[in-house]
C-alpha cells in the first residue's frame, strides 16, 4: 500500500532582496524587491507503507522544505502529495494525529517542565486513551532508558536526553507516518545508537513508515535500504543506498596533520589520498586495514590525527560528478 504519494511538488520562496544601507532601508519601505527561491523543484516520488526512506542532500537542497510540505506545516506552490490519503496542508485533524514531525534542531517540548509534563498534554492534544498512553510510554521509556530522567526539567538534560524525550513526544500518539528531520545531529556516539535502535524497533513493530534526513552516513547505511538524493530542489536518484555508497561503507577517513611535508608516495602507501592541503591530510582505508595503517602512520611526523566515517556529502558529491542519475519510480 502506497502511504506516501508525491506528484511534481515545488515550493518557491518570494525573498525581499535587502540592500545594505539606511538609504536602502527607507528605499525598500516604498517599493521593496523580490527574488525566488526554487526550494524544491517538480518532486515526484511514492513511498510503501512501512518502509523507511533516506531524504540526502547538501545543505540547502531542499529537504527541510519537502518534509514540511509532506507534514503540512507548509503550502506547496504548486503540485500535489497524498499522505495516507490526506492532503498535508488541508491540516485534516485525523492526519495531524496519523503523522509527527519530529526535528532534531527544534525544541517541542516546554523547556521549564519536566518532560512527563509535556507528555501529558500531547495525550491530552491528541486524545490518547489511558491504557495506551501508558503502554505505550512505558515502552519507550524503556528502549531509550529515560525513566529516571522524566521528572528532570528539560533545560537540565544534555541534548542526547533531550532528544530521546522529543522522539517519545512524537511518537507517543502511535503515529503511522514519521518525518524525521537529523535525530540524530550534534549526538555522541551511544545516544546516536539508541536513537537508530528505536527507529528500527519502531519500524519493525509498528509497521511506521519514515522519511529520515541526516548528515550522519551511519544513520542512513543502518536504517535505510531505499535514499532519495536531492540536489537544488531536484531529484537527482531514488533507489537503492547500496548503487550509490557500495564503495564507501568498507572504508573510512583518517585526517592527519603533519609537521613538514611528506611525499605523495609515501602517504599513498598508507591509504587513498583523497585530499590535500599543504600540510594536512586525508587518506581513505578500508575499514580493516586501519589499525596498519595507524602503525605506518608512527614513523611521520604527524601532530594530530582523526578517524571517521564518509561524510555523507561525498556520496553526493560523487553522485553528481558521476552523473549517476537513476531514478526508479
Ligand atoms: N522560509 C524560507 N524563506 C526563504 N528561503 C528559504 C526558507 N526556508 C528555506 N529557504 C531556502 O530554501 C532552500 C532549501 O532550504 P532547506 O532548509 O529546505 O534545505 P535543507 O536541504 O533542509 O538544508 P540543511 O541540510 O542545511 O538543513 C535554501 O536555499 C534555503 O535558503
Amino acid at each position: 500500500m502506497t502511504a506516501i504519494d508525491v506528484r511534481n511538488l515545488t515550493k518557491h520562496y518570494k525573498v525581499p532582496i535587502k540592500q545594505p544601507g539606511l538609504l536602502a532601508s527607507v528605499k525598500s519601505l516604498f517599493s521593496q524587491e523580490y527574488e525566488e527561491k526554487h526550494a524544491v523543484e517538480q518532486m515526484s516520488f511514492q513511498i510503501e507503507a512501512g518502509e523507511i526512506v533516506g531524504l540526502l542532500g547538501s545543505n540547502g537542497a531542499g529537504k527541510t522544505t519537502m518534509m514540511k510540505m509532506l507534514s503540512g506545516i507548509l503550502h506547496p506552490t504548486s503540485g500535489t502529495c497524498s499522505v495516507l490519503g490526506y492532503t498535508p496542508w488541508e491540516r485534516k485533524q485525523e492526519f495531524q494525529k496519523s503523522i509527527a514531525m519530529i526535528m532534531g534542531q527544534k525544541n517541542s517540548l516546554w523547556w521549564d517542565l519536566p518532560a512527563a509534563d509535556s507528555f501529558l498534554l500531547n495525550k491530552e492534544i491528541y486524545d490518547i486513551p489511558d491504557k495506551d498512553y501508558h503502554e505505550t510510554l512505558n515502552h519507550m521509556v524503556e528502549i531509550l532508558d529515560v525513566k529516571r530522567l522524566l521528572t528532570t526539567p528539560v533545560r537540565n538534560l544534555s541534548l542526547g536526553e533531550r532528544m530521546k524525550m522529543e522522539i517519545i513526544a512524537g511518537f507517543l500518539h502511535q503515529p503511522k507516518v514519521v518525518f524525521l528531520d537529523e535525530p540524530t545531529i550534534g549526538l555522541d556516539l551511544t545516544s546516536q545508537y539508541a536513537i537508530r535502535d528505536f527507529i528500527r524497533t519502531m519500524n519493525s513493530q509498528r509497521k511506521v513508515t519514515i522519511i529520515l534526513t541526516s548528515h550522519y552516513m551511519a544513520d542512513i547505511q543502518e536504517l535505510c535500504k531505499r535514499v532519495i538524493i536531492v540536489n537544488k530542489g531536484t531529484k537527482l536518484y531514488d533507489g537503492q543506498l547500496s548503487h550509490v555508497a557500495e564503495d564507501f561503507s568498507d572504508v573510512k577517513l583518517i585526517s592527519i596533520d603533519l609537521e613538514r611535508d611528506v611525499e605523495d608516495a609515501v602517504l599513498a602507501s598508507i591509504g587513498e589520498v583523497v585530499g590535500r592541503d599543504v600540510l594536512k591530510v586525508t587518506l581513505q582505508v578500508p575499514r580493516n586495514e586501519i589499525p596498519q595503517a595507524i602503525a605506518k602512520l608512527g614513523s611521520l611526523p604527524v601532530v594530530d590525527v582523526n578517524i571517521s566515517e564518509i561524510p555523507i556529502d561525498r556520496v553526493i558529491e560523487r553522485t553528481l560528478a558521476e552523473g549517476k542519475v537513476r531514478v526508479n519510480q
